[in-house]
């Protein structure tokens, strides 16, 4: 990440809205929000495929495995604002072969710490986990708040909005996926 660059792109914008760059408040806000950035924005300047992770074999089947409500924060890509909320994970895993717990903590902040939108912060989260794991099947619910809803344009201060996907057996068997349903909203929170 060019942190030269985002701070000077930082003081042409406070300039452009009008502000006065060289007042005491604001003389290290471009340096501070270049970090900042190098912070959220962190996963671009990692690779591409999710890396740290580590699976381990089980003797015994496993069955459902489920993570709630593990909390996030990412930034919209259309308005650079944040929009944070909850994600909770299930899969049911083939081969007796399961990721170490934290590490779906550690996978949610790879594929939040860039410019997003919702919908494709649920499917990489999926996406990740099939290519790790190749479970029986994957479910995913995001709940989360848009500041760009909520402090400018409608102004809503009541919006969740919620995405959800389904991958294999959750897919396919109704009771699976109604596991994964009621126990994810028994640990429903608010954002
Ligand atoms: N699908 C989806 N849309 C999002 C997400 N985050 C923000 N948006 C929407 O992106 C859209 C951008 O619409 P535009 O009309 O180009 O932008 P705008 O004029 O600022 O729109 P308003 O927010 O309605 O004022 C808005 O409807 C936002 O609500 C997201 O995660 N998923
Ligand atoms: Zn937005």
């Amino acid at each position: 990440m060019d942190k030269q660059r985002i701070e000077n792109a930082v003081k042409e914008l406070l300039a452009a809205v009008g502000e006065d760059v060289d007042r005491p408040g604001l003389v290290e806000t471009p340096e501070r929000v270049a970090r900042m950035y190098a912070e959220v924005f962190g996963s671009l300047d990692q690779p591409e495929a999710f890396q740290d992770y580590k699976v381990f074999p089980v003797t015994v089947d496993p069955g459902l495995v489920m993570v709630q409500q593990i909390p996030f924060y990412s930034m919209c890509e259309h308005h650079l604002l944040p929009f944070f909320g909850h994600v909770t994970i299930g899969y049911l895993p083939s081969d007796k072969k399961i990721i170490g717990l934290s590490k779906l903590g550690r996978l949610v902040d790879f594929v939040a710490r860039r410019p997003n939108v919702q919908e494709a912060m649920t499917s990489r989260i999926v996406g990740e986990l099939q290519r790790i794991l190749h479970p029986q099947g994957i479910a995913v619910s995001v709940v989360a708040r848009h500041m760009c809803m909520e402090m400018r344009g409608i102004n809503r201060g009541d919006l969740f909005t919620y995405t959800s996907r389904y991958t294999g057996v959750f897919e396919t068997d109704l009771a699976m996926r109604r596991e994964f349903q009621e126990e994810a909203r028994r640990s429903d929170g608010n954002c």
